[in-house]
């Protein structure tokens, strides 16, 4: 009997994903490469491996994986992003027919899934670009689901991703239409930038109160505590990660502190850049795992430079404000970049469902997750919403608290401290940018505004 779906690469991923399509009743295919000495029979091996298997099919011949698939061919490729990604392609057109459709559930870079898109079309050859979220247990159990691509040719393969998602707090599917092109991997890209960044607070709140001498265990209580108000699966983990012994010690304090990233972080902030949205602290995320990197000068410059080391007046409170204070502004700046993606490349994007289909199976999920569904439902800017804006009015003396006593005690919290600083210039009504604008007409003659003249009309001055 054919399958009638297939799955290409059994990592990490496409293992998880595999079983859960088969323990939801789906037939598929499932393949992976044959490289003589270190990949050998990875399909048949995993198919014996598991029960719900039994009646999946597996291959390491691409031909005999294509023709075990009804047509048209639904195939989702779990393998690196990047040049594997067309070389996989390539091996995989000529086995091919008019109307099959390849879904790339990998992190591929938004770009690329358009070039991919069009490249494909051509060969009359469907695309998807799906953001996939939840590691390795939420693809098994239930991840989120970013699809982006041609919404008709989406509803040919919405049956096998929504039964494979997480749900909601209504039972729904986490997987939606998320719009156009690469908007799927786009909107996914964004989600790993607002996880590098709660992932960052929550390095830097773990640093305050290691200065202030607790042991990971009263920092994992403390955060136990923080679930009332704070609940995150970022936080949860963090729990489990200082709770964890290694002999009579923590295994977190033996932990080499250098940060890694796969790239996501990278294309979010050069996004960023391209579509002028400030959000300036993913890159602050991002360069603080860069800076981790810098061990061995790190090191020399803890010699060089002592530190200067007061007393850090703060309790646990203040820094669960401040925490709660940055992330409010983490989501506002992950969203203002989607929502600015969304008018450069015309992608119809529905913010609030985006937001909904966060709030189960993906990395970033969160009780604020969930405030954000009906937040965004009302304004797609979330600090202009009432509820937000009182909750920032009353974390607000907070975060200058504890940044403040950070920058004092020579403690760096760089998310914390950017998230202050981009809030402080979000609401000056009259900021330092006219400065800015002279002195750029000053030296280019790149002209200015004024003021009183409502017509917008440029200007220069021969300075
Ligand atoms: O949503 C997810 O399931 C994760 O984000 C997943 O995609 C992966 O773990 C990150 O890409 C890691 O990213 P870094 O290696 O860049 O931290």
């Amino acid at each position: 009997m054919k399958s009638e779906f297939g799955l290409f690469g059994l990592g990490v991923m496409g293992k998880s994903l595999s079983r859960n399509l088969a323990q939801k009743g789906f037939n598929i295919s499932i393949f992976n490469r044959e490289v003589k000495g270190t990949e050998e029979n990875i399909a048949i091996n995993f198919k014996n491996s598991h029960k719900e298997l039994q009646t999946a099919q597996a291959f390491s011949d691409i031909e005999a994986f294509v023709n075990s698939l009804q047509t048209p061919r639904r195939i989702m490729l779990m393998v690196n992003a990047g040049k594997i990604t067309d070389m996989v392609i390539e091996d995989l057109i000529p086995f091919l027919s008019d109307g099959d459709v390849l879904i790339d559930g990998g992190n591929s870079n938004y770009l690329d899934t358009k070039t991919r898109y069009d490249y494909l079309k051509e060969k009359n050859i469907h695309f998807i670009g799906v953001g996939v979220s939840g590691g390795e247990e939420g693809a098994l159990k239930g991840p989120s689901i970013m699809p982006g691509g041609n919404k008709e040719i989406y509803n040919l393969v919405k049956p096998y991703l929504e039964k494979i998602a997480a749900k909601d707090a209504n039972n729904a599917p986490c997987c939606t239409y998320v719009g156009e092109e690469g908007s799927g991997h786009f909107v996914k890209m964004v989600h790993n930038g607002i996880e590098y960044v709660e992932m960052q607070l929550l390095a830097e709140v773990y640093t305050i109160f290691k200065m202030i001498g607790y042991t990971p265990d009263r920092i994992a209580d403390i955060f136990e505590s923080w679930k009332l108000k704070a609940n995150s699966y970022l936080l949860e983990i963090t729990i489990d990660i200082l709770r964890k012994k290694d002999g009579d010690d923590w295994l977190v304090n033996k932990i080499v502190d250098k940060a890694g990233n796969k790239g996501t972080g990278n294309w979010a902030t050069i996004a960023t850049a391209q579509l002028g949205a400030p959000s300036t602290l993913i890159a602050t995320a991002l360069f603080a795992r860069f800076t981790s990197f810098y061990k061995e000068e790190r090191i020399q410059a803890s010699k060089n430079f002592n530190k200067e080391v007061l007393e850090l007046k703060l309790n646990n409170d203040d820094v669960l404000n401040a925490y709660q204070f940055a992330r409010i502004i983490n989501h506002y700046q992950g969203i203002k970049l989607i929502s600015e993606a969304g008018k450069a490349y015309k992608w119809q994007l529905n913010l609030s469902e985006i937001a909904r289909i966060w709030t189960n199976g993906c990395i970033i999920r969160s009780n604020f997750m969930v405030q954000l569904i009906s937040v965004l439902k009302e304004d797609d800017n979330i600090l202009a919403h009432k509820k937000i804006i009182n909750q920032v009015k009353s974390l607000k003396p907070s975060i200058k608290k504890v940044v403040a006593n950070c920058i004092l005690n020579e403690l760096a919290v760089p998310c914390l401290s950017d998230s202050v600083n981009f809030f402080n210039a979000y609401f000056t009504a009259n900021s330092s940018a006219n400065i800015i604008q002279a002195q750029r007409d000053y030296f280019g003659a790149h002209t200015y505004q004024r003021t009183d003249d409502a017509t917008g009309k440029f200007y220069h001055t021969n300075w």
